[in-house]
């Protein structure tokens, strides 16, 4: 099958070893697919396929595959080179802060924030200023502890992968930290936004040893995708 799309102006960076480029699976690769295109890179093969149980693709440049991870796991796979380039949310770069990670590119799309949300109780945001201890549900660990330790608070963190929003009152936490984007998710069960944390949008990483070692290459790409952006 013959791929058409827009050829960017610079031309096609070439690969001397391969380069591996880690997309996370979910809602933001399927904003991602148009950066993609505009950037001229088509992954192969049966990667539209959700069902597919392939990870790693080939992509119509020879030096290039995608490989498909958890969204969290993109910016494990780039901080271990497994990976040389990847695409994640700010909200995952801020969870680990992995010093091997180089993050030039906002890609303006997975637009969130990272915040504090509590019942929504009045007397619950009195009591917030005088807290020496917090227990907070999330899947941010990490956000959260560095969050409130600023504060002066100590967090005691319950460590959830999803529905963060029933711990508060099924009783596991009395806060929670996670994405907000409408607040529809937060309104449905009875919370409210405390705090933002920090905007999220995804970003494009690079492992900062391999841009080193292929300047040229990696440089290469990172131009395509700020063409693609700027297209
Ligand atoms: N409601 C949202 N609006 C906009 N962006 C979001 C929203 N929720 C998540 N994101 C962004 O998308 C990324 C992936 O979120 P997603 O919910 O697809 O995966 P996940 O639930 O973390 O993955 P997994 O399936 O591995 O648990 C987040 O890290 C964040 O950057
Ligand atoms: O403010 P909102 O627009 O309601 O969006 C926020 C929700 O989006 C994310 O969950 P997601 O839909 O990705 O489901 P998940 O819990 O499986 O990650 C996040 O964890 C919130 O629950």
């Amino acid at each position: 099958m013959t791929v058409q799309f827009a050829a960017p102006a610079l031309a096609a960076p070439q690969a001397t070893t391969g380069l591996i480029l880690a997309l996370p699976k979910g809602r933001i690769l399927k904003e991602v697919q148009p950066i993609l295109a505009r950037a001229g890179l088509v992954p192969g093969s049966d990667f539209d396929d959700e069902d597919s149980r392939h990870l790693r693709f080939p992509t119509n440049h020879p030096g290039l595959d995608v490989v498909r991870v958890r969204p969290f796991d993109v910016a494990t796979f780039v901080a271990h080179g497994g990976a040389q380039i990847g695409i994640c949310g700010a909200d995952v770069l801020m969870e680990f802060d992995y010093p091997e990670i180089y993050a030039p590119l906002d890609l303006g799309v997975g637009r969130c924030r990272v915040s504090v949300a509590g019942p929504a109780d009045d007397a619950v945001e009195e009591e917030a200023g005088r807290w020496s201890r917090v227990t907070v549900a999330t899947k941010y660990p990490g956000i959260a502890r560095r969050h409130f330790a600023a504060r002066g608070v100590q967090a005691e963190v319950v460590h959830l992968n999803g529905a963060m929003e029933l711990a508060p009152s099924l009783g596991l936490a009395r806060l929670i930290v996670d994405l907000v984007q409408t607040g529809s998710t937060l309104k449905a069960n009875g919370l409210v936004e405390r705090e933002v944390i920090a905007p999220v949008t995804s970003r494009l990483i690079i492992n900062r040893t391999a841009l080193k070692t292929e300047p040229e290459l990696i440089g290469g790409w990172l131009a395509r995708f700020r063409e693609a952006l700027a297209a």
